[in-house]
């Protein structure tokens, strides 16, 4: 059990009077081993719940955040938004006091299209929040518990300090175990119909044979019906102990969650290094591991999936210049296995220019959306989707992440995701298309990418639940 730290009331005592000093309010975090802590059981008491909570579980670097609450929220609108909360929160960092073991850092989401004018409808295009508690986890070291608080000049140190031990207390303690039982969850629709997909898809290949772009990524949404008693957390769980594979994502904020268990990162930011790559093109992959092979093998070798992976290669080489030097793509790529689909890859990283104006959250800005998830040339195949896709992207395929006081952290691409309201999941999946695509391939190529978000919210397997109908043969 935590009570309120005495050192942590000290360090706001501290910031107190800094924030007196300056007329500005002050970032204080303060942070302490807390070896007994466990992946699961943060897991399980983060995503329960109705407070802001983020949980964050990377396959690119080993680090897991789990975090609860919020001690100052930076919302930003418009097409502008990555590089105004990345310098505003470059202005608060500057001025946090850090004490201890503490390792801060800001969370968050945006959305896939941003509003122009700003303010444009009641959620922010991008929302990230400074956590009242969080625990971080790296490979081979010790959790670290971080409380943090926001410190107005007229603080009173005791009292500012408390949400941030109230939220430590949650985090720690025991969750009730998610419920293990079987679950059961029902399709809803699904927008466009299988009917209407094949009209968008036959359209934008006409679309790009008449030349207005060279790629399209079109995606659809299954709404589901679950009756889990607590969806998000218990998709978590389920997701946390599938085959689906990638970085486990969990994003709580205003009733509504994000979930996804992706492959695609977006950028990540160490010490000026920039790591990213480009993932495109996709075949389903086969249990019977000779036929997975073959797969595999018309993976690297069918020219209309190379290119579509190398529209994004170039994309994002040529992108990064604005802020980056040294920018390498690997020359030989690689094939990412997951649960139900392997797609092509290639490792791209840079050298970041200017290390002090230049965080992962400007990087993000620069790459959002790549043509993996959006198309090429950018702008006319950002208007087509907007156009012609029916629903809404939200947070899908869009970046979410986290960034430290120094600027560096991670930005995922928000695939393989689900939007949960209530006890209605959305989930989306969508595909690249190019010149000779087919809807019905396309359409097949979204089904291997939703079906494990699908499994996992408890939609049976219509497929497999075929096979296994009983038959009577009657003569
Ligand atoms: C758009 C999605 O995935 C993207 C599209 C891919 C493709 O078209 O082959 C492959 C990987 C992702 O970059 C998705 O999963 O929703």
């Amino acid at each position: 059990m935590i009570g309120v730290s005495p050192e942590f009331v000290a360090a706001c005592e501290r910031a107190r009077a800094a924030a007196e000093r300056s007329g500005r309010p002050v970032i204080v975090s303060w942070g302490t081993p807390v070896p007994a802590a466990s992946g699961p059981a943060l897991l399980a008491s983060a995503s329960r719940g109705t407070y802001p909570a983020f949980v964050w579980e990377s396959a690119w670097t080993g680090r897991s955040i789990y975090a609860s609450g919020s001690a100052l929220n930076l919302v930003g609108w418009g097409p502008n938004r990555f590089a105004a909360i990345s310098h505003t929160w470059r202005q608060q960092a500057r001025a946090a006091i850090t004490v201890a073991a503490a390792q801060p850092c800001l969370v968050g989401r945006f959305s896939f299209f941003s509003s122009s004018t700003g303010a444009a409808s009641d959620r922010p295009d991008g929302l990230m929040w400074l956590p009242a508690a969080q625990v971080t986890l790296r490979d081979g070291g010790e959790p670290v518990l971080t409380l943090n608080a926001w410190i107005t000049p007229d603080a009173i140190p005791e009292q500012a300090a408390r949400p941030a031990a109230w939220h430590a207390r949650r985090l720690l303690e025991p969750a009730p175990r998610v419920s293990e039982a079987e679950i059961a969850a029902t399709i809803l629709f699904e927008q466009p119909s299988p009917e209407g997909w094949r009209d968008l898809v036959d359209e934008a290949v006409t679309a790009m044979a008449a030349a207005e772009f060279e790629k399209v990524v079109l995606a659809r949404q299954t709404l589901v019906l679950t009756h889990s008693r607590d969806p998000a957390a218990e998709l978590l769980a389920r997701l946390a102990r599938s085959t689906a594979g990638g970085t486990l994502i969990g994003v709580g904020r205003d009733g509504e969650w994000l979930v996804a268990a992706t492959p695609e990162c977006l950028v990540r930011l160490t010490d000026g290094q920039v790591h990213t790559h480009s993932l495109a093109g996709t075949v389903p992959r086969d249990l019977d591991s000779g036929h997975d092979a073959t797969l595999t093998a018309r993976l690297q070798s069918d020219p209309k999936l190379s290119r579509e992976q190398a529209i994004v290669t170039s994309f994002i080489t040529n992108a990064l210049r604005a802020a980056c030097d040294d920018i390498r793509a690997d020359a030989a790529r690689q094939v990412v296995r997951l649960a139900t689909v392997q797609h092509l890859e290639t490792s791209i990283q840079a050298t970041v220019r200017d290390r002090d104006e230049t965080s992962v959250l400007d990087l993000a800005g620069l790459l959002h959306p790549t043509p993996a998830v959006g198309g090429y040339p950018r702008d006319a195949a950002l208007r087509w989707i907007e156009r012609r896709e029916p629903g809404h992207r939200g947070w899908y395929a869009a970046p979410v992440g986290w960034t430290d006081l120094s600027g560096d952290g991670e930005m995922a691409v928000a695939i393989r995701s689900a939007s949960i309201t209530g006890n209605r999941a959305t989930v989306y999946a969508g595909a690249g298309l190019v010149a000779g695509s087919r809807a019905a391939e396309e359409y097949e190529e979204t089904r291997w990418k939703m079906r494990p978000m699908l499994a996992a919210l408890g939609v049976p397997d219509m497929d497999r639940a075929g096979a296994t109908v009983p038959t009577l043969e009657v003569r």
